[in-house]
């Protein structure tokens, strides 16, 4: 049996299910470049799941390629895990070795995990329904990502607002900040309408360090963090309730408040 379990943005997200599905692991391979818990610890996993198992640390290179082979062939003898932080299958790699054990006839289960794409809804108050395409903001280091700034505005020209996630380079030790994607946004907003919309900065999502707030994008800059991981989110005109929720829920200072709760148009 191979399990694929969702770990949560905090190591207190563990639901009943994953421990359950952990215990009942020979091997359980942890996902250690898809994201980072900051809360994650080793100890604290084994005390909830038991000691009588292999736990492997796992970087990219032991998830993906042909490594996907081995592990198949193991889960085809044992009951392997593989940890994941959030949850196994949201903007991971994960699907090739889902694939690869249903070709190959190996059972599978999937323990699905607390998510950036349900946490990011629901702890700042904006509308599920109303976000557009998710996408990824990367180091500029080989190529500028217009792609990214173009994804943000077909999401604001359809009223969706963006789940930007920020590069993670986990193994060159790299994490984006909200700071660092809110320079680069702004240098390629060749329409120059980012600065003054309002965005969320989300750190840390789920854990006890956890950091919200809503103000104008390049204002975004102006606020301390804790580490990574962080998001932002590019807000699109705020439905009434959305903004109370921007305003009493995230932060958002009150002179935005009160100029968007009468003004008809955004930004
Ligand atoms: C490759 S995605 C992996 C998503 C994960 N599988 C999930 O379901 O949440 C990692 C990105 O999600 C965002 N992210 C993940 N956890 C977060 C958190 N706790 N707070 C803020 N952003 C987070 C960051 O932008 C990070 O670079």
């Amino acid at each position: 049996m191979l399990y694929f379990i969702g770990l949560g943005l905090s190591i207190n997200h563990l639901t009943l299910e994953a421990i359950d599905a952990l215990r009942n692991a020979d091997k359980v391979y942890i996902d250690t470049y898809t994201n980072i818990v900051p809360d994650f610890s080793l100890d604290k996993l084994v005390g909830l799941v038991g000691e009588e198992k292999e736990f492997v640390m796992a970087k990219r290179e032991l998830l993906e390629g042909k490594n996907i082979y081995y592990i198949v062939e193991e889960a085809s003898k044992k009951n392997i895990a593989i940890l994941v932080p959030g949850d196994p299958f949201i903007a991971t790699t994960h699907d090739a070795i889902r694939v690869e054990a249903l070709r190959r006839g190996v059972k599978i289960r999937v323990v699905n995990g607390l998510s950036i794409y349900s946490l990011a809804p629901s702890r700042t108050g904006l509308q599920a329904y109303r976000f557009g395409k998710t996408v990824t903001l990367v180091y500029p280091d080989y190529f500028k990502p217009y792609s990214t700034i173009e994804t943000i505005y077909d999401n604001l020209d359809r009223n969706l607002h963006t789940l930007l996630l920020l590069d993670l380079k986990i193994e060159e030790n790299k994490a984006m900040t909200i700071p660092e994607a809110i320079d680069i946004l702004i240098e390629l907003d060749e329409r120059r309408v980012l600065e003054n919309i309002i965005g969320v900065g989300l750190a840390q999502l789920g854990s006890s360090m956890e950091k919200i707030v809503a103000d104008r994008l390049a204002d975004l800059k102006k606020y301390a963090y804790p580490s990574p991981p962080h998001s932002i989110i590019i807000v699109a005109k705020p439905h009434p309730v959305e903004l109370d929720n921007l305003y009493y829920v995230c932060g958002l200072p009150e002179h935005l408040y009160r100029r968007y709760s009468v003004s008809k148009t955004y930004p």
